[in-house]
């Protein structure tokens, strides 16, 4: 597994306190309220009691006696008693509504957080975190984390029951009390022992939840390929075994819950059963009144409920330790980019340059253990400004992750990348950005209008969008949409073709006016001919920009100035096509290829021509 792992170890009371602190530091005001709203239940359910002695005493008796009640002892019951009812409902209202707050702003923010710190973490970090793992831990693992707050404040404020029903049982016979509060340390193992227990099996079923989300996100990415290729019954079956594992994980923690709730539960009551015990041979033997003893055995069922409350508490402690400890493994991550504060100049094409510049991706071997592999190796480059460079190389040969390092989606593992002799760790944040643009190999259209893709919501008026799309070679079409511009595209664009999608992606990149563009086989799903079109737009059209283009197509490679070739991660060659050619021996072989299929392209396209 390649998700974020929780650390081992760890003492889990010691951990689940820490959480509930930070917990509290965050959401002190509410959680204030929440207590206190708990605190005045608490204390008005010790009063209760007394009220209703008071109004007997006060009221109820005298109206026995006198066989009549007065309409002012009526109301005076009916009053006090009111009143304890409303007080302790006011307080159960307050406590669940600032719990309830409490809860779901820890909730909201940690999600802001983890989310926010995906966006700040390199390309290379989420390369090793699968996407439903990420999902996971912005969701269920923060909501396992702070469910603990529902029951919190209540433990906290009924606390008061238990100081009052322990005071109270200590002024009535204290030999006695100590032989019922003898359970507090048995319940204290009790929970320390389900802890143990919960802890692993807690991670495990929080780690499948993550899995579960995996292989769903993976089933519904792949639709189209599971269902072309029928199958649909491997894909249920692979589901169905991560479902009945998560299954199976989760039936094993209440299993474990149910072996200690049981206990946990009835240790109260045995304390109850001690002080009974031991009261009666007492009461035999003259050192107390049966109504002693009955008081303390009342006492005593009154702080079973406090108990209760902080068992709730600890039963949550595990889960809350696991949820924190997966969310702070994306919150402690590092690797995250340091920038400078160096500006790019700007109203220029941008030079771009790599000198001796290495990067290989972080895999796991297929046992498991961590190793490398290189995808750049040594390269030096340097594209002057205003040139258009194309990148050639067989599959894998490491052009993409050459675009990726030239626009800082990573950064080298060694060597540096220099954009204007500015090296690109230098550069302020969102600096690089501002300067250049890299269409990649795999389109992404949001769920927005035709529009909203292209300015990215940037305020661009819409004869800018326009151009844009006249570059892009997308107007005609756009203009042939229902709504045009503000046609909505569906997710990632589908309601447009490949070639439709990558055109409106390859606008997105010139709206921004790049000094430098990157295209990553950005125009493959496009038809050759328009792929020429745009490319020639894209030149005339951009004095100022500097472009790299990922090239698969002779006549992509034809209009660039000058061809780098990329083989086994380093630049083999680089210079014109007609110098590649005489001198570069897989250079020549590739092109012959790529001229090869555009012959065989051509010769089926004329076939048609003439059936038709
Ligand atoms: N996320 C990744 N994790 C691990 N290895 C990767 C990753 N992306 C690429 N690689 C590896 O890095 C090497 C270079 O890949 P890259 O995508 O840069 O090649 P490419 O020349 O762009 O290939 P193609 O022409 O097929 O798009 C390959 O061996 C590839 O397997």
């Amino acid at each position: 597994m390649t998700g974020v792992q929780p650390p081992p170890g760890g003492s889990t009371l010691r951990e689940g306190l820490a959480v509930v602190r930070r917990g509290i530091a965050g959401q002190r005001g509410w959680f204030s309220v929440a207590v206190l709203g708990a605190t005045v239940y608490g204390v008005m359910t010790g009063l209760t009691a007394w009220a209703i002695g008071w109004t007997v005493q006060e009221a109820v008796a005298p109206a026995i006696a006198a066989g009549r009640a007065t309409g002012a002892q009526l109301w005076f019951v009916g009053g006090v008693l009111s009143a304890v009812v409303v007080v302790n409902v006011v307080g159960v209202i307050g406590r669940r509504l600032a719990g309830g707050i409490a809860m779901y702003n820890l909730g909201a923010q940690y999600r802001r957080d983890v989310t926010r710190q995906y966006l700040r973490l390199p390309l290379s970090w989420h390369h090793r975190h699968p996407s439903g793992q990420l999902l996971s831990n912005a969701n269920a693992d923060v909501e396992a984390t702070w469910n603990i707050f529902a029951p919190l404040p209540m433990a906290i404020g009924v606390v008061v029951m238990l100081a009052f029903g322990i005071v109270q049982m200590l002024v009535v016979d204290p030999f006695l009390a100590l032989v019922g509060l003898t359970v507090f340390p048995m319940l204290f193992a009790a929970n320390v022992a389900f802890q143990r227990a919960m802890s692993p099996r807690m991670t495990r079923a929080q780690q499948l939840r993550a899995d579960v989300s995996e292989v769903a996100h993976e089933s519904f990415e792949a639709a189209l390929v599971v269902k072309s290729l029928g199958r649909e019954d491997h894909e249920t079956e692979r589901f169905r075994a991560v479902a009945d594992e998560l299954r199976d994980a989760n039936i094993e923690v209440g299993r474990t819950r149910g072996r200690f709730d049981p206990a946990i539960e009835s240790i109260p009551t045995l304390g109850t059963l001690a002080v009974l015990l031991v009261g009666t041979h007492r009461v035999r033997s003259g050192g107390l009144t049966a109504a002693e003893v009955v008081q303390v055995a009342y006492l005593f069922s009154i702080t079973a409920f406090p108990v209760r409350a902080l068992g709730w508490v600890l039963g949550e402690l595990p889960r809350s330790v696991v949820g924190w400890r997966r969310v702070s493994a994306v919150l402690d991550a590092t690797g995250a980019m340091a920038h400078g504060d160096r500006h790019l100049p700007r109203g220029r094409a941008s030079a771009v340059a790599a000198e001796s510049v290495s990067y290989a991706y972080e895999i796991e071997t297929e046992e498991g253990q961590p190793t490398v592999n290189p995808a750049v190796v040594d390269v030096t480059l340097a594209i002057p400004a205003g040139a258009t460079v194309a990148l050639v190389g067989p599959t894998g040969s490491g052009k993409s992750t050459l675009a990726n390092l030239l626009m800082r989606l990573v950064d080298p593992d060694s060597g540096v990348v220099l954009i204007d002799e500015v090296d690109l760790r230098e550069v302020r944040r969102g600096g690089v950005s501002e300067v250049a643009a890299l269409v990649p190999q795999q389109t992404f259209l949001f769920d927005d209008t035709v529009r909203g893709n292209v300015t990215l919501g940037s305020p661009h008026d819409d004869a800018t969008v326009w151009r844009a799309l006249e570059v892009a070679h997308a107007a005609a079409f756009v203009r042939r949409l229902a709504d045009g511009l503000d046609t909505r595209v569906g997710e990632r664009g589908a309601s447009l073709s490949g070639g439709q999608r990558q055109r409106v992606a390859l606008a997105r990149a010139v709206i921004r006016d790049p000094q430098l563009l990157i295209l990553d086989d950005a125009t493959s799903a496009v038809d050759p001919s328009v792929e020429q079109a745009i490319l020639s737009r894209l030149r005339a059209a951009s004095s100022g920009t500097t472009v790299v283009v990922v090239a698969y197509r002779m006549a992509t490679v034809l209009l660039a100035d000058e061809v780098v070739y990329v083989e086994e991660g380093h630049v083999v060659d680089h210079g014109t096509h007609a110098e590649l050619l005489g001198r570069c021996a897989g250079y020549e072989g590739l092109v012959t290829a790529y001229a090869r299929e555009a012959a065989e392209r051509a010769a089926i396209t004329s076939a048609e021509e003439v059936s038709r």
